[in-house]
Formats: structure tokens, sequence, C-alpha cells
């Protein structure tokens, strides 16, 4: 599905995050959205999934305007969100379950989604149990098991150490690609855009060459 950003302006009371602000996010891509702190790029993705205060503009997703949220666009954080009390398989299997999605064609969802992201055997342990790449790989899971068309990733690896970091960016590119998804993943790490992106994207200075030295030029500007 693409995404288009047409004229967007965001406010939250007196202040306007984003202004005039316009994008295109092709079918299958990953685009990254790099940035200062508090440009606006959390403001994007929840803005594509239909969660933030719209003031002017449009937003059109595979044709259609956005006018709320949406099983087909899914948000990944940083925090995993995962409940606590139910172990990765059940969490995994959770918003399947609320989407009406049988018991069995669900569990074998969650079952195959688990083992794909490097999980296999740890289905029955519970969140607590697991360290913070695993449990990323929970989250990871659990958002590509509802095959979602458009996956906005919020800095959903800035809390990881520096090699499990490097694991999940891997994993993260193998199994978007697979599923064919378009992906709008935003972070303020110039080297996390450069590896990510088939397009960098930095708010405030419009799209910059996939090259670090680029990106670099453009966050400090
Ligand atoms: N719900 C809200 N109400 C009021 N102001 C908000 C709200 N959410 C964000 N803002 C303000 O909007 C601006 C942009 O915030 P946003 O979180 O989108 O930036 P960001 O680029 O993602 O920052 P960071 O890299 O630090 O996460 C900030 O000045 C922030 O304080």
């Amino acid at each position: 599905m693409s995404v288009r950003v047409e004229g967007l302006a965001v406010r939250y009371g007196a202040a306007t995050v984003l202004r005039s602000f316009d994008l295109d996010v092709r079918t299958g891509e990953i685009l990254v959205v790099a940035g200062p702190s508090g440009c606006g790029k959390s403001t994007l993705l929840r803005a594509v999934a239909g969660l933030a205060p719209i003031a002017a503009g449009r937003i059109v997703v595979d044709g259609r305007e956005v006018r709320g949220t949406s099983k087909d666009r899914a948000l990944v954080f940083q925090d995993d969100g995962l409940l606590p009390w139910r172990t990765a398989q059940r969490n995994v299997e959770l918003p399947l379950a609320l989407q009406g999605v049988p018991r069995a064609e669900r569990r074998a969802r969650a079952s195959a989604w688990l083992d794909r992201v490097g999980l296999a055997g740890f289905g029955r342990h519970l969140p607590r149990e697991l360290s913070g790449g695993m449990r990323q790989r929970v989250q990871l899971a659990r958002t590509l098991a509802q095959r979602p068309k458009v996956v906005l990733m919020d800095e959903p690896f800035a809390a990881l150490d520096a090699q499990t970091r490097a694991d999940m960016q891997r994993l993260v590119v193998e199994v978007l690609r697979e599923a064919g998804t378009t992906t709008v993943f935003v972070t303020h790490d110039v080297d996390e855009a450069v590896l990510l992106g088939d397009r960098v994207v930095v708010l405030g200075a419009g799209e910059v060459d996939v090259r670090r030295e680029a990106i670099l030029a453009a966050v400090m500007a």
C-alpha cells in the first residue's frame, strides 16, 4: 500500500508541529524519517496511524483518506507493549483473537511468526523471562502476524545494546522485505537511517542522499 501525505499540519493547542508537510511512500519500500528531537517524527507516524489531530491537509493510504486507525496500519514502539501475565505465544495471539481469527489459525500464525523471528521454543515464556531484544522480537511477531500493509516504527531499537540492535536491524529488514510491507521507520540515529532506508527524509530538510555524510549534514543543519 502506498502512503501519501499532502499539505499536513498537526496542531497541539497553540503549537503547530508539522506545516504543509508532503511525503510519498511507495508500496513495499522502507522509508526512514530522521531529524532532531522534537521536530515531529513521532507526530508524523501518529498522523499516518490515524491518531494525531490533523489541522490541515490529508493522508491517503492506498487511495483512501485516513480518518482513524485501521488494522492495516500498525505502530511499533521502543516499549514492547507486551502484557506481562501472558506468554510470548499468547501475546502474539491476542490481537488476532480480537480480530476474530479462529483459535487454530491464530495459534499457527503466532507460532510461525515466533519461529521466524528466532524465538522457536520460547512461546511459553513470560515477557519477564525474556531479554529486551527477545521482547522486541515478540513485538515484531505480534505486529506482523496481523498482516498489516503499512508498518510505522518509532525508534523501536533505541533502548537495545549495540549487538542486539544490529541483529534486530538485520531481522527487521529481512522480514519486512519478505512480507512486502510498506514501512515508515523513525530514527534519530544516522547510521540506522543509512542501513535501513531505501530512502531517507530528514524532517525540515526534505529528501536526502542515503549516504551517511549527506544525512548527517541535513540533520545537523
Ligand atoms: N500530545 C501532545 N500535546 C502537546 N504537544 C505535543 C504532543 N505530542 C507532541 N507534542 C509536541 O510536538 C513536538 C513534536 O513532538 P514529536 O514527539 O512528534 O517529535 P519527535 O521528532 O518524534 O521527537 P523525539 O525524537 O524527541 O521523539 C514537540 O515539541 C512536542 O513537545
